[in-house]
């Protein structure tokens, strides 16, 4: 597991370092500088012209403190003041001051044309941009990214993106590598933050573990080996150890939803799959999918509510362990019956998807039968239709919508877009780091929900399943676009993956 920070968090870490701890500002600040210095001399020749873009802030600071070391080694830099000096924090000042003495190039603004940058540290804002960027700041930023250096570092977080939101504040410089200090912040995680920070190194500049305890933050995200979360398949055991999968999927010529679903639902692990789902695409799942248990209805039945309906869908709520509600469910009279009657008779963790929120967007009053057992998947789409919001909105502000969502009700919202967040019931925040647009295909939101159904099945807990399957189905999107290229993919093969990483897992 990662921490991950807003930009208010970090300066909580600095805080508590620099004031409890008692490690000086100054040399926290060495240790960031010299970090972005190693980067730097991979990139460039001693020859070749290095501009350092400084702001008046700490970042700008960070820049001075790194031109000075790649000068004292003997590299051609020139450092550019964007901004007052007059109006620089007590680092910007001590390392001017420094840089001053030890002979490093300074100019105040920047005014040449034409002229040639092999590489460009961007310190001209980091965590501390807190309002969109004009005036001077803008004209520097524009005549700099003008001239096209050949390649750029950012320090800490490419400057003109909000550390919190991954936003831009007006304009931003791309960088080629983000040079970050201590923890991940949220900006270079989320888009379009995300693109303009390439690369992310996180440098170890010595705040220690006290400091992230501290502050607390609920904000995460997987790496490599926290697929061991994945729960351990003892040999004592038989199909009912692992979980009973209840997926209420399908309408008439929409089958492939709920077997998309079954399959990673089996793939990921569960015991027993059974599809709830209409007469007609009994035989078609039968075929496709033959370890599936499937028990059908007649739509007309959910439409009237009939007796036999209602006991027929009790019984499969009471036997399920997990049920996932809405895979190709269509928007029929009938649904919100059936959307209904799941709900009220679900005493289990229930995944809604797709159609289950599309019918719960069409009739509000079904958020009632929400409980801390609920994990929905909206795409963006399905969010705006729940919340009212427009989409465009929503994308830039994925995780506050998505919290602000869960929160209401507290239950888990797994908000699915190229970087999908996980608001989940236990107040943490997920935020993916796994996945590639070769996922962007239909049926790979339907392959989501059945990992995230075996997960559960196999007993990890609501906000944990949710996390790491959102981490896990990445994953295995990111394992087949390596062999197969971004093209290709279809969502069924999302599910094979899933087969290699759990092999792998075993081999661990
Ligand atoms: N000792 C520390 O506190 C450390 C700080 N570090 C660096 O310090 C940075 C944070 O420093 P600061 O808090 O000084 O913040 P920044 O250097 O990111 O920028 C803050 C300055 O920019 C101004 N500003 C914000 N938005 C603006 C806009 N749109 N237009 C014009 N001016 C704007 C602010 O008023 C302030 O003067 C981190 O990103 C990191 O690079 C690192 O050196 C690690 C240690
Ligand atoms: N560009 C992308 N990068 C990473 N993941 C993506 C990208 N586009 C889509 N995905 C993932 O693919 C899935 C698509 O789900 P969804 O939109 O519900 O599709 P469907 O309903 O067709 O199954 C989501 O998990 C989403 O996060
Ligand atoms: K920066």
């Amino acid at each position: 597991m990662r921490y991950l920070v807003t930009g208010e968090l970090m300066k909580r870490v600095d805080q508590y370092t620099i004031e409890q701890i008692g490690i000086p500002s100054l040399v926290l600040m060495e240790r960031a500088a010299l970090a972005v210095f190693k980067e730097a001399v991979n990139h460039v020749k001693q020859t070749d012209p290095v501009w350092v873009l400084c702001g008046s802030g700490n970042n700008g600071a960070d820049g001075i403190a790194a031109a000075r070391m790649l000068h004292i080694s003997g590299y051609k830099v020139l450092v550019i003041l964007a901004g007052k000096k007059e109006k620089g924090s007590s680092e910007y000042l001590t390392q001017l001051s420094i840089a001053e003495k030890t002979g490093v190039d300074v100019v105040e603004g920047f005014s040449f044309k034409a002229v040639e940058c092999s590489l460009l540290i961007d310190a001209l804002f980091g965590v501390g941009l807190d309002r969109e960027i004009l005036g001077g700041h803008l004209e520097i930023m524009k005549s700099i990214t003008g001239c096209r250096p050949e390649f750029t570092i950012a320090v800490d977080i490419p400057s003109g993106i909000h550390s919190d939101t991954g936003q831009i504040m007006g304009a931003a410089i791309p960088a080629d590598v983000t040079v970050t200090f201590g923890y991940e912040k949220l900006g270079t995680m989320l888009y379009p933050g995300k693109e303009y920070s390439k690369q992310v190194i996180v440098a170890d500049i010595g705040f220690p573990p006290e400091s992230i305890n501290y502050v607390k933050t609920e904000y995460f995200t997987f790496h490599k080996a926290d697929t061991a979360l994945i729960p351990k398949r003892p040999a004592y055991s038989n199909k009912g150890s692992f979980g009973k999968v209840l997926l209420v999927a399908g309408s008439k010529n929409m089958s492939g939803a709920a077997f998309l679903s079954a399959l990673a639902a089996y793939r990921t692990g569960a015991g027993l799959v059974k599809i709830f789902t209409v007469e007609e695409n009994r035989e078609i799942l039968q075929t496709e999918l033959p370890e599936a248990v499937i028990v059908s209805y007649h739509s007309s039945d959910a439409e009237k509510k009939t007796e036999n309906f209602e006991q027929l869908l009790i019984e499969q709520c009471e036997w399920a362990s997990v049920i996932v509600l809405g895979p190709g469910l269509g928007q029929a009279d009938y649904v919100k019956n059936l959307v209904e009657s799941v709900l009220a008779n679900a005493y289990v963790p229930v995944i809604v998807d797709a159609d289950g929120l599309n019918t719960i967007a069409s009739y509000p009053e079904l958020t009632g039968y929400y409980t801390d057992n609920i994990i929905i998947t909206p795409h963006l789409g399905e969010m705006a239709r729940l919340t009212g919001s427009a989409v465009e909105l929503i994308k830039k502000h994925l995780i506050q919508t998505a919290r602000e969502y869960a929160d209401r009700f507290g239950i888990t919202c797994i908000l699915k877009d190229a970087v999908t967040v996980a608001a989940l019931n236990d107040q943490r925040t997920y935020v993916n780091s796994s996945g590639n647009s070769s996922m962007a295909k239909a049926g790979a939101g339907d392959v989501l929900t059945g990992i995230l159904a075996g997960l559960l099945a196999m007993g990890l807990e609501g906000p944990d399943a949710a996390a790491l399957g959102v981490w896990l189905h990445g994953l295995a999107g990111d394992m087949r676009k390596k062999k197969y290229g971004d093209y290709s993919l279809l969502a069924r093969e999302l599910a094979d993956e899933i087969d290699i990483i759990l092999k792998e897992q075993m081999r661990e």
